[in-house]
């Protein structure tokens, strides 16, 4: 049976060295959309690459579609692979207005269809009255949405982001990334996002591919990744983590913040995680600590904590109103359940 959407299996890409892609295996149901996540130099783009057909696989296999792309002797040329690429740059044509942009690279019969050009604007956010600006006459986020709407022009099933939102300001990043996600969804197409921002891929994607050195660590829905990390590096990758010692029997463990409840039983040895926001300041009956430090952020402010006779670095994050001050002494409280993972020699406290 044919499977829509993409298949990779066992992929391993290396460039002149060791591999870079290291047997990944990752599938992305057809109109679904994954983020890959995973720090500089982990192999994302790489994976983009292959993906695209710009790179040949020591090994493995891409279909698209119950088509194969990639595997064994078979690598389709980039332009016959029905994939939309849009790079972090845009690479619009500089000399090519909007609508030249867009259409560029079309057969003749669809080019002129360049009423389409229109339509394909607001897609993407974009009002039809800048078709025929020149590519210095926009914003970048503009160009970032020409990019994508030249990408959609050929009305790809597959379209692939390599990082397009990162250049972008705070508000015209949420905003084009919105658009993008919008426009993505009218049209069906199967998206991967590759990130190296934790919040963009948590609010892009509806799964999330974490990749570490190559290899993928894991997948699962933004929440599974947040809340359930696979290992430690997972969960500290995708936020502010406190990695504390614990001692577990069934649904408790002990550590420096109290008997906490356990959302999986364990028994023995552990490394507790406790996310800042799982960390409520002013109970009475919680471990007092000293608070350290206040990073005021607007909505929320991150509180830094010590505890007596303990040299664990405590965080909280806690509404910006209700932030204490530096000097004050604060009951803590953890009252939702926690992870946890098998006790490491090599993991100390993070934060
Ligand atoms: N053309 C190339 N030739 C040789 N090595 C390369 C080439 N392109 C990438 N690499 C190496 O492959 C590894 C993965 O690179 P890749 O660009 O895929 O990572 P990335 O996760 O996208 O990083 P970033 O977030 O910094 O863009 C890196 O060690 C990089 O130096």
């Amino acid at each position: 049976m044919t499977s829509r959407g993409i298949v990779i299996s066992d992929l391993t890409v290396g460039y002149d060295g060791p591999p870079v892609l290291d047997q990944v295996s990752l599938q992305v149901s057809s109109g679904g959309t994954v983020a890959v996540l995973g720090p500089s130099g982990s192999g994302k783009t790489t994976l983009l690459r292959a993906l695209a057909g710009f790179v040949r696989p020591a090994q493995g296999r891409i279909e698209v579609d119950g088509k194969v792309l990639t595997g064994g002797p078979v690598l389709v040329a980039p332009e016959r692979r029905g994939i939309g690429y849009v790079r972090q740059d845009g690479a619009l044509f500089p000399h090519l207005d909007v609508t030249g942009n867009i259409l560029f690279g079309l057969p003749r019969a669809e080019r002129r269809r360049a009423t389409q050009v229109g339509p394909l604007l607001e897609l993407v956010g974009l009002s039809p009255s800048l078709a025929r600006r020149r590519p210095d006459q926009l914003s970048g986020g503009q160009q970032q949405r020409v990019a994508l709407a030249r990408a959609l022009a050929r009305e790809p099933a597959v379209v692939l982001l390599d990082e397009p939102f990162s250049s972008l300001d705070t508000a015209l990043r949420a905003a084009t990334r919105e658009a993008t996600l919008t426009a993505l969804t009218q049209r069906g197409a199967t998206t991967v996002l590759v990130t190296h921002d934790q919040a963009e891929a948590l609010s892009f994607a509806d799964r999330i591919a974490v990749i570490f050195d190559g290899r993928i660590a894991q997948i699962g829905s933004p929440a599974e990744v947040y809340d359930a990390p696979a290992t430690p590096e997972v969960g500290s990758f995708l936020g502010d983590t406190m990695l504390l010692a614990g001692q577990a029997a069934g649904g408790i463990v002990d550590c420096v913040l109290g008997t906490l409840e356990l959302a999986e039983p364990a028994t023995g040895k552990v490394l507790v995680m406790v996310r800042p926001e799982q960390v409520v300041l002013g109970d009475p009956s919680g471990p007092t600590a000293h608070v350290v430090s206040v990073a005021y952020q607007g909505p929320d402010a991150m509180v830094r904590l010590n505890l007596p006779n303990t040299a664990a670095r405590l965080m909280a994050r806690v509404p910006g109103r209700r932030a204490p001050q530096p000097g004050d002494e604060v009951g803590l409280a953890v009252p939702d359940p926690v992870r946890s993972f098998p006790d490491s020699p090599i993991l100390p406290i993070s934060g």
